[in-house]
């Protein structure tokens, strides 16, 4: 497992600012992703996670700040596609999924923005481009095994798999990016436990195996548990950046899910997660590491 500590990082944003007519979403906010780290994002709702999100994944573009991926300074500009082929991948809030495609030719579509053969040995079926679509073929079994999708899911329509099923398939079609950086947006929403502890082991599975993650979630209890690094927004702010443990006994953190009084969010805003706020922050397995 790699040690956070010696590891360089792989994304820096700084001073970020980014606005929606009079919502300020993002108030300078920085982020250092370290490499082979699971980072998480949290906060109460309307936060800015998600828009912070979108800038990270070229979704949004920031009015202001720098971005940096893996050494290389790029435009606030830059495309989703680059970023991809740059090696940052993501999934999203609501299953993005292409419904009516099975569960193999949704991995296969990632894979084939990777092709060398292009659309006319495609068309030709040239012995290259055939040798590249059974390579492609293996590798979205592979991902789909790897993500703990049995064999018989494959030729199933996409739409009709159980929700664990969807949110999995839509991580294997993010690896078949080949990412270096995989961004997940509330994998776990509207799981059951046992599809919890099922993700749970899968990002322990990527994190042991290299990958880089940044990881939004409501389940606080979840991250305590994943996460080596806890970026806190609050009202477009970063109120605290640490380990889970510096995170669970930070006072601006417990006042921002709790509602203390001189907090802005006072009363409001907590998220749902998992028990009580309180309960999840003080998770008995808090800052454990995969
Ligand atoms: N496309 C948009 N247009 C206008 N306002 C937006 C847009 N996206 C986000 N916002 C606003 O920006 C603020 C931050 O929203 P964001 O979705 O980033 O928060 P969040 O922390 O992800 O919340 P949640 O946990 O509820 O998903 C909110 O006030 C939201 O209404």
């Amino acid at each position: 497992m790699t040690n956070p500590s010696l590891s360089q990082p792989l994304l820096q944003l700084e001073g970020i600012n980014k606005s929606f007519g009079g919502v300020h979403a993002l108030k300078n906010v920085s982020l250092s992703v370290q490499q082979g780290t699971i980072h998480g994002l949290i906060g109460p709702n309307g936060a800015g996670k998600t828009t912070l999100f979108n800038v990270m994944t070229g979704m949004y573009q920031a009015d202001s700040g720098c971005f940096n991926f893996d050494g290389e300074s790029l435009s606030l500009k830059t495309s989703p596609q680059v970023l991809a082929v740059k090696g940052l991948a993501r999934t999203f809030q609501n299953i993005r999924l292409f419904s009516e495609m099975t569960a193999l030719e949704n991995i296969m579509v990632g894979q084939h923005s990777q092709t060398k053969t292009g659309i006319f040995g495609a068309v030709l079926r040239t012995p290259a481009a055939r040798r590249e679509e059974r390579l492609i073929r293996q590798e979205g079994y592979r991902l789909l095994e790897y993500v703990g999708l049995s064999k018989d899911v494959a030729d199933r329509v996409a739409r009709t798999l159980s929700y664990g099923d969807q949110r999995r398939l839509e991580i294997a079609r993010a690896l078949a990016l080949k990412p270096r950086l995989l961004a997940l947006d509330e994998p776990a929403a509207g799981m059951n436990p046992t599809e919890t502890a099922q993700l749970q082991d899968l990002i322990r599975r990527l994190h042991a195996d290299g990958m880089t993650i940044v990881l939004i979630e409501h389940d606080v209890g979840l991250m305590m548990r994943l996460c080596q690094r806890i970026s806190v927004l609050d009202f477009g702010e970063k109120i605290a950046d640490g380990t889970p443990e510096e995170i669970r006994r930070d006072e601006r953190v417990i006042k921002a899910y709790l509602g203390g009084d001189d907090m802005p969010n006072s009363g409001k805003g907590a998220m749902p997660i998992a028990g009580t706020a309180q309960g999840s922050l003080q998770d008995d397995h808090a800052g454990t590491t995969p």
